[in-house]
């Protein structure tokens, strides 16, 4: 069997071996049609494009995966034509996407504190990260409100049209990208609707690129009146605007769903399902514990101790100044994007605060609700 992977999926090292693979290992964006003509399976990332023709040109091919949540890269239509077996990773990285979203607030001026004394969130895209967003921010005891046209409004709480939604004082995009009618995602944020974001909000996408039409951002970003914006995707990755991230709060490389627990899950869930279509047993792959956490209980306030607790793990701070050098040093076009490509594969070990473990014994009862609402363990056994 020969199975052909993106290099910048971890966790196969078992695979060759354990189902006696021939294994091949490339850069995403190497991996076209010559690549897979003789491949049984296909393991890839977003930056992998799997069209009509790649999937023709591979007669053998039995089952594609990717390890993302978002799979807009590939034609499912013609892999379900094909007879192919197909699998995502939905969830497996959004717990890492949700603190992505928690550290840009908490790093940006005021605006935890204005949440927590009352403000709102604003979510657009009620799918995996918009659902659990949502839970996280219930338990935090902040206000939100969303807008997902596609789904029913009475199975969702809190929906809300989208210029309500986009009043709020933080708005984060959590919706897929597609161009299908009535609802496309495709520059939802648009020159008409940023303009209903106000001088007090706080924008994040960590999406994808386009569901923002960066042009229209730029000059929204440039009016007296400008909002805040932290873009973790891009339009036409990798090579991000550069004149976009300067005006932007926070800019970083598509990392936002890079946790190393997202990312092994996402293997894990790939593995079971490939498993599952070739009728193989998948290696055995285990999760890493991650360290304790050592959280001070000083923070009296609700902002300042979730602002604490989540340094404890991620600042976004960090990759936006990795991304701000590295477009520095690159003068090219094209070495902007192998700088912007290189940020992605070398990206440290970075683990997520959820599923860690804290001593909860000196936390009052604010702190432990607001420790559990994150995902944290307390492991004086009170919590
Ligand atoms: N920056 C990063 O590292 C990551 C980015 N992503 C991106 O985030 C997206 C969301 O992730 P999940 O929640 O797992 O996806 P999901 O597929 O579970 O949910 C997407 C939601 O978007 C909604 N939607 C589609 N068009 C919409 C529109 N016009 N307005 C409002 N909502 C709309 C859908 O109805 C669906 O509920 C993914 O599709 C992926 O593109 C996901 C993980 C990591
Ligand atoms: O899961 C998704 O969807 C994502 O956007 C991924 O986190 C991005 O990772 P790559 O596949 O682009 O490395």
């Amino acid at each position: 069997m020969r199975i052909v992977a993106d290099e910048n999926i971890p966790g196969l090292e078992g695979l060759a071996a354990s189902v006696s693979a021939d294994l091949r290992r490339l850069p995403g964006r190497s991996i076209t049609a010559t690549e897979v003509h003789n491949a049984d399976a296909l393991l890839i990332r977003s930056v992998t494009r799997v069209d009509a023709g790649l999937i023709d040109s591979a007669p053998r091919l039995r089952f594609v995966g990717t390890a993302t949540s978002g799979h807009d890269h590939i034609d499912r239509q013609r892999l379900m034509d094909r007879g192919i077996a197909f699998a995502h990773a939905p969830g497996s990285n959004a717990r890492s996407v949700i603190e992505y979203v928690l550290a840009a607030i908490a790093e940006t001026d005021d605006f935890l504190e204005r949440l927590f004394a009352g403000g709102r969130v604003g979510i657009v895209g009620y799918g995996n990260i918009g659902q659990r967003l949502g839970r996280c921010l219930d338990g935090l005891g902040i206000d939100w409100s969303v807008s997902d046209p596609w789904k029913e409004p009475a199975g969702i709480p809190n929906a809300a049209p989208l210029a309500h939604v986009l009043s709020a004082d933080v708005v984060t995009l959590h919706t897929e990208l597609t161009e299908a009618m009535p609802f496309p995602s495709c520059h939802l944020l648009n020159r008409r609707t940023l303009a209903c974001l106000s001088s007090r909000t706080l924008l994040i996408n960590a999406s994808r690129g386009a569901v923002v039409d960066n042009i229209a951002l730029r000059g929204r970003l440039d009016a007296v009146d400008a909002p805040l914006a932290v873009l973790d995707v891009w339009e036409n990755e990798p090579m991000p605007d550069t004149d976009l991230l300067a005006r932007l709060r926070f800019g970083s490389a598509h990392i936002a769903g890079y946790s190393w627990d997202g990312k092994l899950l996402a293997t894990r869930m790939l593995l079971a399902e490939m498993a599952a279509a070739l009728s193989i047993t998948p290696p055995v792959s285990q999760s890493e514990a991650a360290p304790a956490l050592d959280v001070a209980a000083g923070h009296t306030d609700s902002a300042g101790f979730v602002r604490a607790l989540l340094s404890q793990r991620y600042r976004v701070a960090e990759d936006d100044r990795l991304l701000r050098e590295a477009m520095h040093a690159a003068q090219s076009a094209e070495s902007k994007g192998r700088a912007f490509d290189s940020l992605r594969r070398s990206y440290r070990q970075r683990r997520e605060l959820a599923g860690s473990a804290v001593d909860g014994r000196r936390f009052n009862n604010n702190q432990r609700r607001l420790v559990t609402s994150l995902g944290v363990i307390i492991e004086d056994g009170a919590g």
